[in-house]
């Protein structure tokens, strides 16, 4: 029985365990380590969800990724000052033996539940669905490099690095809902323009790899934009674009190629336009790849009805809160993007 830290059983009852427990479990032995429990809040009788981090890795995994305690503190810090309707909220964070945090519950679950289902997704669904994810990517992105509000960033970008289904939690079992982004155990705070400042002296001492990194500095943000375009994939589509089970190829070759499985017949009902989002975000040069601003001015995204009904489904769960307006928001060419953050390689 796992034993709750005492201020924490003092506010909270716990209760079931959420989500695919068993692939909770399997996740264990691959070192990241948590599960999410339903809790209820004494105080306020409201449901809550607990996501339990445990600080023991498995030492037999052998996995050497960076203490999870460096990162969910960087975590935490992140999510308590960054506040968009489409990342999740957290409500209370305990450490005892492992970590404790206490967050909005999305009765929905995760997309991951939804796309796995036989049925597929209807095109609007998933539509309203992106729309959000390129909202809180975006402004995940933009909030911290253009918006002086969350100065301690200083001004620097956060990437998520690890988008998928799993991470993006529904507000609602109803199919039109508001979903959230979770998860940012392996985001990365961009440095400051150091490479700028690198390159003024010079570069006598310099790596090669550091030079030969100048191509692709700035584009560390575009692996999010990939990773939107699997996850567009698979809503659309109900498969995913880079698979095992293709035999021709390795899932490595298929994705450092960018070579996705077609199905004609899973992909007939699909607009045109859609898949053409799908292609202009699965580009294997991160320099050509769409950004979140320009996959906002997509087509397919020029949809008043869907952005209407996001509308609404906000002024339901909040009456303050208005929505970041990116129309007002300083249009940052992506040279200027290119200008304000750097890192080596990514
Ligand atoms: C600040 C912690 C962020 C985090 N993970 N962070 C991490 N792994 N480093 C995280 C990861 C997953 C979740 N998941 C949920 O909240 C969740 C709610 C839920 C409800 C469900 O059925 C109703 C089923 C699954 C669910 N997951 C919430 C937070």
């Amino acid at each position: 029985q796992m034993m709750f830290p005492k201020e924490f059983r003092e506010k909270y009852i716990m209760s079931k365990t959420l989500g695919r427990f068993l692939t909770e479990l399997c996740s264990c032995f691959s070192g990241a380590c948590g599960e999410v429990k339903l809790a209820f809040e004494k105080s306020t009788c409201n449901k809550v969800a607990v996501k339990i981090i445990n600080k023991r890795k498995f030492v037999a995994s052998g996995l050497t990724d960076a203490n999870p305690a460096l990162n969910i503190n960087t975590e935490i810090e992140i999510l308590k000052k960054i506040d968009h309707p489409c990342l999740i909220k957290i409500k209370n964070f305990f450490e005892a033996e492992d970590y404790y945090i206490v967050l909005e519950l999305m009765e929905g679950g995760e997309l991951y539940d939804r796309v796995s289902r036989p049925i597929k997704m209807k095109e609007d669904t998933c539509k309203l669905y992106f729309y959000q994810m390129l909202l809180a990517v975006k402004v995940h992105n933009r909030s911290v490099t253009c918006w002086g509000a969350l100065n301690y960033l200083h001004d620097n970008g956060i990437i998520h690095r690890d988008l998928k289904p799993e991470n993006v939690l529904l507000s609602s079992s109803e199919e039109i809902c508001l979903i959230k982004i979770t998860d940012f155990g392996q985001s990365k705070i961009l440095g400051e323009a150091s490479l700028m400042k690198t390159l003024c002296g010079t570069p006598m001492y310099l790596a090669p790899e550091v030079l030969n990194s100048l191509g692709t500095a700035g584009y560390s943000r575009a692996v999010d934009c990939w990773s939107l375009g699997v996850i567009l994939f698979v809503c659309l589509c109900g498969y995913p674009p880079f698979n095992e089970q293709n035999t021709q190829l390795s899932l490595k070759d298929q994705i450092t190629h960018g070579k996705y499985t077609f199905i004609a017949k899973e992909w007939k009902h699909v607009s045109d336009m859609a898949l053409d989002l799908v292609k202009k975000l699965l580009v294997v040069d991160p320099s050509k790849r769409l950004t979140t601003e320009e996959a906002l001015e997509h087509p397919w995204l020029q949809d008043e009805d869907m952005k209407t009904t996001f509308q609404q489904l906000l002024a339901q769960t909040c009456t303050n809160m208005s929505p970041p307006e990116t129309s007002k928001m300083p249009t940052t060419t992506r040279k200027r993007l290119h200008e304000n953050e750097e890192e080596y390689g990514s």
